[in-house]
């Protein structure tokens, strides 16, 4: 296992690159340490597949450098970086039969019988097929093809790293729940470090103690789930992770106070300076809270009813605005919105803006 490093890395796939807009991957200087669990999230395009091709030794990086551990791995070719590697689509390989597909990696590196034997038995219960282990994986469903593929990239106990490349996409809901348990069950088994690629937010918030947000080519932040739920560093973050996700305002924000387009104020519960660019606020539909008397007066538009709370989609000084209203409660005739103390975020040019004398 190794920790991995990157350094002022940076990929463009043009061969000469004119500016910031022509790179996939902007310059980035990462660290993934040795036996995190890490999701890599991000919408279609930001660059998640082509850092994660640079991280396995499938794409060369136009700048910067690689290392696993203390090694420049840049030049090393993927088959000498010892990783494994899971992919959307399933690789299996028809004529063998699942164990033996399983114990394909095993076999590669010259392990003996007894070790062969007790690991594939293991996975194969992992992966829920001990049952299949004697039939050919010709003629098996997809999804079966790929728990064979997600089996196999787990299989290795000394590997450095295990990349997944949005492995669930054709696993049937249900089992997608169980496959990502089990995942990060193994995790906290054998301690690997694990990236996974993935567009959906549950499948990164339920797998990784870390997750890292891609948008446009960078990093725009790396927390545990709820660092990104509380404190997103960028607008992109707050808008993607949750559901519905935040809400911003355009607002003029001096010291603890917003002042709105209408002049209405918000008090900011914390000194954020004098931002400059443009600056927005940013409330959590979850923190935003449905009065009669004090607040802003706000226009329910539409109820959406989904279990245990509601979601009134509502505006807000013109502007569209969510509010997560727990069950029971009632709107009232002339609504008014009230935000939670503590919980109004600053962005400037879409960056979070960290109240003084306190850490982003
Ligand atoms: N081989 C390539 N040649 C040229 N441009 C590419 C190539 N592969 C990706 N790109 C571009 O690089 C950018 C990042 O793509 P990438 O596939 O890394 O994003 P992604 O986040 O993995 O998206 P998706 O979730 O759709 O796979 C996109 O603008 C894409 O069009």
């Amino acid at each position: 296992m190794a920790q991995i490093t990157l350094k002022n890395l940076a990929h463009s796939y043009l061969p000469n690159p004119r500016g910031e807009q022509d790179y996939a991957l902007k310059e980035m200087d990462h660290v993934w340490q040795d036996g995190g669990a890490y999701a890599l999230l991000g919408s279609s395009g930001c660059g998640k597949t082509t850092l994660l091709n640079i991280i396995s030794g499938l794409l060369r990086p136009s700048h910067g450098r690689v290392f696993f551990g203390d090694r420049d791995v840049t030049d090393a070719a993927t088959a000498e970086r010892n990783i494994a590697q899971v992919f959307q689509f399933p690789v299996v390989y028809d004529t063998m039969t699942v164990r033996d597909n399983l114990a394909f990696p095993l076999r590669n590196r010259g392990q003996d019988a007894a070790y062969i034997k007790r690991r594939v038995d293991q996975i194969a219960q992992m992966i829920g097929m001990e049952a299949m282990l004697s039939r050919k994986a010709q003629g098996l469903t997809a999804d079966a093809k790929q728990k064979i593929s997600l089996g196999r990239g787990m299989v290795r106990e000394d590997v450095n790293a295990i990349l997944f490349d949005e492995p669930l996409t054709v696993i049937d809901p249900h089992m997608k729940w169980e496959l990502r348990t089990q995942l990060k069950q193994l995790h906290r088994e054998f301690g690997h470090t694990m990236i996974y690629v993935t567009h959906d937010q549950t499948e990164a918030l339920t797998f990784a103690d870390k997750v890292v947000v891609m948008y446009d080519g960078r990093v725009v932040q790396l927390g545990t789930p709820e660092e990104l739920f509380e404190t997103p560093a960028h607008t992109f973050v707050g808008y993607f992770i949750g559901s519905p996700g935040m809400n911003f305002i355009d607002a003029k924000v001096a010291g603890n106070r917003a002042t709105l387009a209408s002049g209405s104020v918000v008090d900011l519960g914390a000194d954020h300076g004098t931002p400059s660019g443009r600056v927005q606020i940013g409330i959590r539909p979850e923190h935003a809270v449905l009065t009669a008397g004090e607040g802003l007066p706000v226009a329910i538009r539409r109820v959406e009813d989904v279990g245990r709370h509601r979601i009134l989609r509502a505006e807000l000084e013109g502007q569209a605005f969510n509010i997560v209203q727990p069950e029971g409660l009632q709107v009232p005739g002339e609504p008014r919105v009230t935000f939670a103390p503590g919980k109004v975020s600053v962005y400037a040019d879409d960056w979070r803006v960290a109240p003084q004398g306190r850490a982003v």
